[in-house]
């Protein structure tokens, strides 16, 4: 592949004796992963029932590399949310994050949802993630992924992080910040980055980086944790960026990030002014293991103003009585009925995260758990929701095989005949929800959403 002469100008000078090995692995096959979603399936059961081989990632137990011939992102277990497809290097930054079930957490950067999804499985469903992408698409993308994935505590916004940072100060026990960048280590995914690429970008995404963090240090609680990554090799924008940010705020120190054989260590002689510590973070390259690259460093806030003593909540709906179908419903569909603060966007039922702040004047995309929507004298449950239930956690399921003919027609949108009581069935495969059918006289009519739905044969 052609890469930008200046960049490898660039690079033959920072890696030297090095450079050879780093210009010879973009020969290299590409290295394929993906991450086992824990709130679905543990990384035992997962080897035991995919049909494709997967070699566990060193450095985080949830990862695998799976073969160039594989294709788990058409598999119908995709679609139940089993899996994230991710790159390796990627993988390592959730691990440094690091969430505890209960904790409140913020993805600054977030889609399409990487490390917002692996954030969530280490969290298990408790505690308040919000995820915030200002890209109204991107945003949308994430959205999805969330509700693949089954996550049910994570709000999307979609804001600038100043923005937020007017709401949320001082709220956040961790923030990550993967932030927009020049992309060097995607150049083999993803030839726009190539192209995109020049030392002027690289200026300019370390002088973003920097905006990016000041907002993301309000935000975080005295003795939280900030995570800063990137999928770039520029010093400008790795020991750079943190180096100035650590100048700007001595309240923040950065800690030893744990590495593991293969890493490399962030490198002081590259950058002017090295802050204390910038030994500390890491450096993947795609020469010394098996992924693209990336940059990570670990900071602790040691200081600063503590959370405002006020804070305005967000508040669920004090009418029950607008909610009587969805009652309805989850009188005669569900076992365990969701329960928790209800809210509505529109006709859209919502269950918030406990401990949310108020979402006034805030552009959401999510504002929780999406139950369904209210239609006139009826309720129709969201995929959000099927996805977020075990198979046994609906009173109706059709169980169906990952290679049965039936699941092909479910993915595609067909109807299904099939025997059973009137109502909302529960659709799985291998014991893992994939959507919702209606049944009615011996058919089940299809509610797998139209945009996800299989084309082709
Ligand atoms: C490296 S990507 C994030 C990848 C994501 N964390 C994942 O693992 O899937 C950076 C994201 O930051 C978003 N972004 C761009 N400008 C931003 C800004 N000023 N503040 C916050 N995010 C920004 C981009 O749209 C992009 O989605």
């Amino acid at each position: 592949m052609q890469l930008p002469q200046l960049f490898l100008d660039k690079m033959k000078e920072l890696l030297r004796e090095e450079y050879e090995a780093f210009e010879a692995s973009y020969d290299n096959e590409k290295a394929q992963g993906l991450r086992v979603n824990p709130l679905k399936i543990s990384a035992e059961q997962l080897l035991r029932i995919a049909p494709f081989e997967l070699i566990g990632v060193p450095w985080v137990p949830e990862g695998f590399y799976y073969g160039k011939e594989d294709r788990p992102g058409k598999h119908p277990y995709h679609e139940a949310g089993l899996f994230y497809i991710q790159e390796p290097s990627a993988m390592a930054v959730g691990a440094l994050v690091d969430p505890q079930p209960g904790e409140t957490v913020l993805d600054l950067c977030a889609a399409p949802g990487g490390k917002t999804t692996h954030l969530a499985g280490r969290m298990n469903g408790e505690g308040l993630l919000i995820a915030n992408e200002p890209h109204p698409a991107r945003a949308k993308i994430l959205s999805q992924n969330i509700e693949r994935l089954g996550i049910r505590n994570a709000v999307v916004t979609n804001e600038m992080p100043d923005k937020l940072a007017d709401r949320f100060s001082a709220f956040f026990d961790r923030i990550l910040v993967d932030a927009p960048c020049s992309g060097e280590g995607m150049f083999r995914k993803d030839p726009d980055a190539c192209a995109e690429w020049s030392p002027e970008h690289v200026t300019m995404c370390a002088s973003r980086q920097l905006d990016i963090l000041e907002s993301a240090a309000r935000m975080l609680k005295p003795g939280g944790r900030l995570v800063y990554s990137t999928c770039t090799f520029s010093p400008e924008e790795n020991e750079g960026t943190i180096s100035r940010f650590v100048a700007l705020h001595p309240e923040f120190v950065i800690e030893d990030a744990q590495a593991y054989e293969g890493f490399d260590q962030g490198r002081a002689d590259w950058t002017s002014d090295a802050a204390s510590g910038i030994g500390e973070t890491l450096r993947l390259w795609p020469h010394r293991i098996r992924g693209e690259g990336h940059y990570a460093a670990v900071l602790r806030k040691t200081d600063g103003e503590e959370e405002p003593a006020r804070r305005k909540y967000a508040k669920g709906l004090s009418d029950r009585k607008a909610l009587k179908d969805y009652f309805a419903f989850a009188e005669e569909t569900l076992v365990a009925k969701p329960s928790g603060e209800f809210t509505l966007f529109g006709d859209q039922l919502y269950i918030l995260p406990a401990g949310m702040l108020s979402l006034d004047q805030l552009k959401i995309v999510r504002p929780g758990w999406h139950l369904g929507t209210l239609k006139k004298n009826r309720f129709e449950p969201s995929h959000a929701l099927a996805l977020s239930l075990k198979a046994n956690e609906a009173r109706n399921s059709l169980s169906l095989t990952a290679d049965s003919p039936q699941t092909l027609a479910y993915l595609k949108g067909e109807a299904l005949k099939v025997d059973g009581p009137k109502g909302w069935h529960l659709v799985d495969v291998d014991g893992f929800s994939l959507g919702w059918g209606k049944l009615a006289d011996g058919t089940l009519k299809n509610h797998f959403p139209k945009g996800l739905r299989w084309t082709g044969g």
